[in-house]
């Protein structure tokens, strides 16, 4: 790949990189929050207390992203603290969270009334629909909710005369990766020059021979990005899992001093996860001393790092860091035998890609 490959544009963030998340109480919005940009364990939400006032949190990624979570019992119709107007006109998403397990017609209802006041006051608002809690439903039985809650939702705004508002639907749980995935899909979509960036990894992929590419939001394991071939669920995953693996493995690095017990759980985690042992993990600077998480801290220098691991049935996974607490994450079905001539291929081109994405985030208007 050579630098003049790679697309000169600059990419702008949505100025309203705000998701406002709704839905009736109890149906998952603090546990999503939780899991997906807190780290939480999914069984440590079960507790967890009802929210009363709106909560904004504030997330520094490719774009500095904010959700604002509304308790559920708050009417949008009735008097209130809340400038509602203002609110909904300054957001890019709303992400309307519905329990499927349990009785939904009375969040239907709501949804579409909200719905309604957020198009007239904020036609360019994109909505998302979580189906959520999908792990106590059956395979036939999900298929069958979302049909019937598309269904409902189509009619009930066919009924207020909106039939032209575009809605999107997930289904989806904390306890898997399929959260992971809508909220990775809902956050691309406020990012303008998104088509921009596919393009830049859909040369990668073709002048690196990966096989898939993501863009990873390193702490929340959220892609901002990726090639423009449909993703596989389990691509995902293991590039997920090899996020927390290479972290883990640049901790054991840092740290000469560490206890043989600290570093054989380490290597029991790896095992467990089918990695095999012959990892390489390298400061692409030279120096040892570096930890992925530090990106996040946008005023500590920037020490990216580098690693690559084969599976048992012979894909290669590569992780260079990036910028912006960012990592690309590729998976490669490249044979063994010309591997070091395809890895220093690997690097040059990265490397390019992460010239072209540092200059589109120095000409991005919204920072
Ligand atoms: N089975 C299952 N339970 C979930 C899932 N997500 C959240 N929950 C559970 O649902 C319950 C309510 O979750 P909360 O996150 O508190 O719901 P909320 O929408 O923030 O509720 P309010 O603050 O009252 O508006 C908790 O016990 C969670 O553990 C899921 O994907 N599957």
């Amino acid at each position: 790949m050579d630098s003049s490959t790679a697309a000169n544009t600059s990419f702008d963030v949505d100025s309203n990189a705000t998701v406002l998340l709704m839905g009736l109480r109890r149906s998952g919005k603090s546990s999503i929050c939780k899991v997906v940009f807190h780290n939480t364990l999914p069984l440590d939400t079960l507790y967890l207390e009802s929210t009363t006032k709106p909560t904004t949190e504030n997330f520094k990624s490719l774009i500095d992203l904010a959700v604002i979570e509304l308790p559920g019992q708050l009417n949008l119709f009735e008097p209130s603290l809340y400038d509602y107007e203002k609110l909904f006109t300054s957001i890019g998403a709303l992400v309307y969270v519905i329990d499927s397990q349990d009785e939904y017609l009375s969040a239907l209802q709501n949804l579409a009334v909200i719905i309604k006041y957020a198009v007239s006051v904020n036609p360019k608002i994109h909505i998302e629909v979580l189906i959520h809690k999908i792990d106590g439903l059956s395979e036939d039985f999900r298929l069958d909710t979302q049909r019937d809650i598309m269904q409902r939702v189509g009619d009930d705004l066919l009924d207020y005369g909106l039939e032209g508002v575009q809605i999107s639907f997930y289904l989806t749980s904390i306890f898997d990766h399929s959260i992971y995935e809508a909220f990775s899909r809902i956050v691309q979509k406020l990012i303008y020059e998104l088509p921009a960036l596919e393009n830049l990894l859909d040369l990668l992929m073709q002048y690196s021979n990966f096989d898939k590419v993501f863009l990873f939001d390193i702490n929340s394991k959220i892609y901002v990005a990726t090639d423009s071939s449909p993703v596989d669920i389990q691509n995902y995953e293991v590039c997920a899992e090899f996020i927390d693996v290479s972290i883990d493995l640049d901790g054991l690095y840092e740290c000469n001093n560490q206890s043989q017990q600290q570093q054989q759980q380490q290597q029991q985690q790896q095992q467990q996860q089918h990695f095999v042992s012959d990892t390489i993990i390298d400061d692409v600077n030279g120096s040892n001393s570096n930890n992925m998480m530090d990106d996040y801290d946008l005023n500590k220098p920037n020490k990216p790092t580098k690693c690559i691991s084969r599976l048992e049935n012979g894909t290669m996974l590569y992780l260079h860091q990036m910028i912006r607490g960012l990592a690309l994450v590729a998976v490669s079905r490249l044979e063994d035998n010309n591997e070091t001539t395809a890895i220093s291929v690997i690097d040059h081109n990265v490397a390019i890609f992460k010239k072209s994405l540092e200059k589109m985030w120095e000409n991005a208007k919204f920072k």
